[in-house]
């Protein structure tokens, strides 16, 4: 019997696909797995049989990787299942910037107990005019999920568009329509673009990318776009920008005090993943994941751990050892093995940075004995037998 706990609601349609060993509990204490959305999860207490973390979304920059991954937690995130929500979020930011289409709406409702509202109408109209997005050049930076159906949308639409991503997925690179302009050197898109939107991940790395100096490259009359993380972007240089007249609007899905009604900002409340299919996608996903890992210790899409697949355990049981990615722990796993006269009949050993993860499937049932051995070997950092 395996507990979840959910610390954000998630889809009922994707928790249905936990089995009768499933069963939720409001006690994160309880819990064997946590899913979440974008519950901030870097000051909380962690369950002590905690095995895994899912994501139900793209960003993880709500949970503490590393912290976990040297519990030997796994986290694992939902790539791509709610890409086509941003993707349509973003094609209402880009009309939203283009049209007064809000300032319009909002103008009718001022006036609705106006019984010359026709008339008037065809007055106001030219207040809210503006420009089509067709023919406009729209830089993308950041082509995984996200912008890869963001680009191949706008060239549609008939863009002209400008990608940017020095390390874009072989995936990725074969979605994209052969009409996107592949950008070596982001300056290009600042120098070039009518539009701009960012679709990569918050990282150290990644972090303010777009700040002063890169609002000073670019076109006056620029549009912003960000539907990735408020912290990519130094608000308070575009506020600045949008004050001089250099940035037209700042279209953001991450409402905070700098840009919540700041003039030029659109700003909506983080909804680009909020769509029941969104939603259904993400969760049916990390509860496979979860599944997967649980049951049989195979791990797919994890952001901390590497990818590692031995199917169904075929022999007798498994063994899972999350451990760190350091010479000679599978030599000292197999001499411990057979020390204990076990036979290994399948094994698998994969890395990522500085953690890895073994898989060994064993023709006879392994002792408590062993197991605790193998947990006292330096460098391992959880154990789990399964069959
Ligand atoms: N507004 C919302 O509700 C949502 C926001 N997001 C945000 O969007 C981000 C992107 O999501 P996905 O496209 O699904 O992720 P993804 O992982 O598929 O794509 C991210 C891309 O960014 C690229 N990248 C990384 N650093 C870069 C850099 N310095 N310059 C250019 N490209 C760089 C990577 O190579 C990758 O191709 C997420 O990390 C999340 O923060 C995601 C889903 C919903
Ligand atoms: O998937 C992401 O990165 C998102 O930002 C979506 O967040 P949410 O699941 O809507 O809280």
């Amino acid at each position: 019997m395996f507990h979840y706990h959910c610390l954000n609601p998630i889809s009922q349609v994707g928790l249905d696909g936990f089995s009768s060993l499933y069963v939720q509990t409001d006690n994160i204490n309880d819990a064997d797995a946590i899913l979440v959305r974008s519950a901030a999860m870097h000051d909380l207490e962690l369950p002590e049989n905690l095995e895994a973390v899912a994501r139900a979304g793209a960003g993880v920059n709500n949970i503490p990787l590393q912290k976990y991954a040297e519990q030997g937690i796994v986290v694992f995130n939902t790539p791509g299942a709610n890409a086509n929500g941003v993707k349509e979020a973003v094609l209402a930011g880009l009309l939203l910037a283009s049209r007064d289409i809000v300032g319009g709406i909002n103008w009718v409702q001022s006036e609705r107990q106006n019984d010359l509202i026709a008339k008037d109408a065809e007055k106001e109209k030219k207040r809210f005019a503006g420009n089509e997005i067709m023919g406009k050049r729209l830089g993308i930076i950041g082509l995984g999920a996200i912008g890869v159906l963001v680009a191949n949308a706008a060239a549609r639409l008939g863009m002209e568009v400008y990608g940017y991503d020095p390390y874009i997925s072989v995936d990725a690179a074969w979605n994209l329509s052969r009409d996107i302009r592949h950008i070596k050197e982001v300056d290009e898109i600042y120098r070039e673009c009518d539009y701009i939107t960012i679709h990569v991940p918050l990282m150290d790395s990644t972090r303010k990318m777009i700040n002063k100096d890169a609002i000073d490259k670019m076109k006056d009359g620029v549009v912003l776009l960000n539907y990735a993380r408020d912290l990519l972007v130094d608000e308070e240089a575009v506020v600045d920008a949008l004050r001089a007249g250099k940035v037209k609007r700042y279209v953001s899905d991450f409402p905070n005090p700098t840009t919540a009604g700041a003039k030029g900002c659109i700003v909506t409340p983080h909804i680009g993943a909020s769509t029941a299919e969104s939603e259904d996608n993400c969760a049916k996903m990390a509860v496979k994941e979860l599944i997967d890992y649980l049951e049989h210790g195979n791990i797919h899409h994890s952001v901390n751990y590497p990818e590692c697949d031995m199917g169904i355990c075929s022999t007798v049981c498994r063994i899972a050892i999350n451990h760190r990615n350091i010479k000679n722990m599978i030599g000292q796993f197999a001499s411990v093995l057979g020390e204990a006269d076990l036979n290994i009949a399948n094994m698998a050993n994969q890395s990522k940075g500085e953690y890895a993860y073994s898989l060994f499937d064993l023709d006879t049932m392994v002792t408590p004995q062993v197991i605790e051995t193998l947990k006292k070997i330096d460098g391992v950092l959880k154990v789990r037998v399964l069959k």
